[in-house]
């Protein structure tokens, strides 16, 4: 059944493989740090953070061994600083150096937030394709820029290249999910839709293996950055092209007036005739929503768009999926994991990296079977709830670890020991941790938010929760040293609580949306009852239904006069 159906829509997994590709950017880019020549945390990992902790909170040992863990990146990115001038004199201007490493980060997601706000009215205007073909081609301009900066404005033009590749992602990460969520089946959506996720695991990832190939392989020479920012544009390009072969959002469409394309479309995912029962009834389903809407609240201005009936309480669970989403932790861990790891004993180079190698790892294959095989068959709520619930259980007992069992001083000297049994335990605990983090507040509020709005007010809707993911994201990475050198194993304890306390209390209050159509979620939300609903649905269908009656009419009249039959569809 599952596989059937899966090869039935293969015409909408192919829309969402390309429309993709920019998310593996979005993975891809929020972690790639050629000033530092890091990711997976190396990003704010330098002498300087480290000089910065407090020795009594960061003991000695661990001092030692995370500016060991530091080494294997600072051969390639010596040579980044030099050229960029932030070595003086054989030293390095460490305040520079701080601020180019932060900004690298910063500026693509300043660029991201306001990349995301501004998608939505490029993509009520142009529809959904064209607009990701925008920022695709934005995305590509600032790829360019930071790829062949150089020179005594390399610097600039680094950070502008950051911005407005930020732009680019920021407008693909609001306009892909809903775009994809728009063209899939409600039976498979969430499936479809998940594949977001997969795609921002996998993109963080390769930036994982290309940096750690870079500052394994590539000294002296430009391409410790022109190789990093460089590739970025073959995932840009594959999508770029690739958006040519797909078709516009049925939704889309029918929300400008477009019927005809509209169901044109719609057949062609479905693979099905146009005047199948199927394409007849989802068609109808679409068109019913949006007339009732329309005529709820002729025109969109954007006051109707946010308060119209149901639609403010929408924005609210946008917005705060997303602020929750953060407050999980996981970026924390993300951006800092190797800091982490040789917060709880896993010193060395070697092992620090291993462990967050491994996390990276984890993240990828178990989002992947969430996604890919449960998300459908659980729903969203139970998963949310799960998933918060196990975080936090992980977190208290990684917390409680920590303040027991703290890593033992060693020798500086001599080369890194195994990690004793407490930090192994506790390595295990944040596996565990991500893989409750894959099955729930990774992938669900990219696939909830792009599935609660009704068609006209959609884009708007994921401009709001994807801004709202930029922008927490950004908050968490600033704060997060702050908090990893003030509260210790605290930080563990603070998560926890969060994740219970908030997180899994709102998956309790929020509807569920699993097998409900796009257009259900109106009933769900309260602008309109089901039976109102209904009714319009069963007048539409017939409406159809006569239009195809009369098209096939005028259809064997034209047979019987020229003898031919022109099948078009
Ligand atoms: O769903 C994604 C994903 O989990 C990324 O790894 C994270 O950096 C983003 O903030 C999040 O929205």
């Amino acid at each position: 059944m599952l596989t059937s159906n899966r090869f039935k829509n293969s015409r909408v997994y192919w829309h969402a493989f390309i429309a993709f590709w920019g998310i593996v950017l979005f993975g891809y880019d929020t972690f790639v740090d050629p000033a530092l020549n890091n990711c997976f945390g190396f990003a704010y990992l330098d002498e300087s953070t480290v000089g910065s902790l407090e020795v009594s909170t960061l003991r000695s040992r661990e001092l030692d061994l995370a500016v060991d863990v530091l080494h294997s990146g600072v051969v390639a990115n010596q040579y980044f600083r030099e050229y960029f001038g932030l070595i003086v004199d054989g030293e390095i201007d460490q305040k520079r150096l701080d601020a180019v490493s932060s900004n690298v980060v910063s500026v693509l997601q300043a660029g991201a937030f306001f990349g995301a706000l501004g998608s939505a009215p490029i993509s009520a205007k142009l529809g959904r394709k064209w607009t990701l073909v925008v920022f695709a081609v934005v995305f590509i301009v600032g790829a360019i820029l930071t790829t062949i900066a150089g020179g005594s404005n390399g610097l600039a033009e680094i950070y502008s290249g950051r911005v407005i590749s930020g732009i680019g992602i920021g407008g693909i990460s609001a306009v892909a999910p809903a775009y994809i969520s728009e063209c899939a089946p409600k039976n498979e959506r969430g499936r479809i839709t998940g594949l977001f996720q997969i795609m921002v695991t996998t993109g963080v990832m390769i930036s994982y293996f290309i940096n750690f190939g870079i500052g394994i392989h590539i000294h002296n020479d430009p391409k410790v950055w022109k190789i990093p920012f460089g590739v970025q544009l073959i995932p840009a390009g594959i999508m770029c092209f690739g958006l040519f072969t797909l078709k516009e959002s049925p939704r889309w469409l029918a929300s400008v007036d477009r019927n005809q394309d509209a169901i044109r479309s719609l057949a062609y995912l479905r693979k099905q005739p146009v005047d199948s029962p199927e394409v007849i009834h989802e068609m109808a389903e679409i068109e019913a929503a949006i007339e009732e809407e329309r005529a709820a609240r002729k025109g969109l201005g954007l006051k109707e768009a946010f308060f119209g009936k149901g639609n403010f309480v929408r924005f609210v669970v946008a917005f705060v999926i997303f602020l929750f989403q953060q407050l999980t932790g996981q970026n924390s861990i993300n951006y800092y994991a190797p800091q982490i790891f040789t917060s709880i004993g896993y010193t060395g180079t070697k092992n620090s990296l291993l462990a967050s190698g491994i996390y990276g790892v984890v993240k990828v294959i178990t989002t992947s079977l969430f996604v890919l095989f449960f998300v459908d068959l659980i729903g969203r709520k139970r998963p949310l709830f799960a998933s918060a619930m196990g975080m936090g259980i992980v977190f208290f007992i990684t917390g409680a670890i920590l303040k027991t069992h703290p890593p033992q001083d060693l020798p500086l000297d001599g080369p890194a020991p195994s990690p004793p049994p407490a930090s192994q335990a506790m390595a295990a605990m944040l596996y565990i941790y991500v893989f409750f983090y894959s099955l729930g507040w990774g992938p669900l509020p990219w696939i909830y938010s792009s599935e609660i709005f009704p068609t006209r007010t959609r884009h708007y809707g994921l401009a709001v929760a994807s801004a709202s993911q930029w922008l927490w994201n950004f908050v968490i990475s600033k704060v997060t040293p702050q908090m990893l050198s003030e509260l210790h194993y605290k930080i563990f304890f603070v998560y926890g609580t969060l994740n219970i306390g908030a997180l899994a209390v709102f998956a309790l209050i929020i509807p569920e949306t699993t097998g409900r159509s796009l257009e259900d979620m109106d009933v769900i939300f309260g602008s309109v009852t089901a039976e109102q609903r209904q009714n319009e649905i069963i007048r539409l269908e017939k409406a159809l239904d006569a239009h195809h009656e009369d098209e096939g009419k005028a259809k064997e009249v034209t047979v019987r006069e020229s003898g031919s039959v022109d099948e078009k569809v």
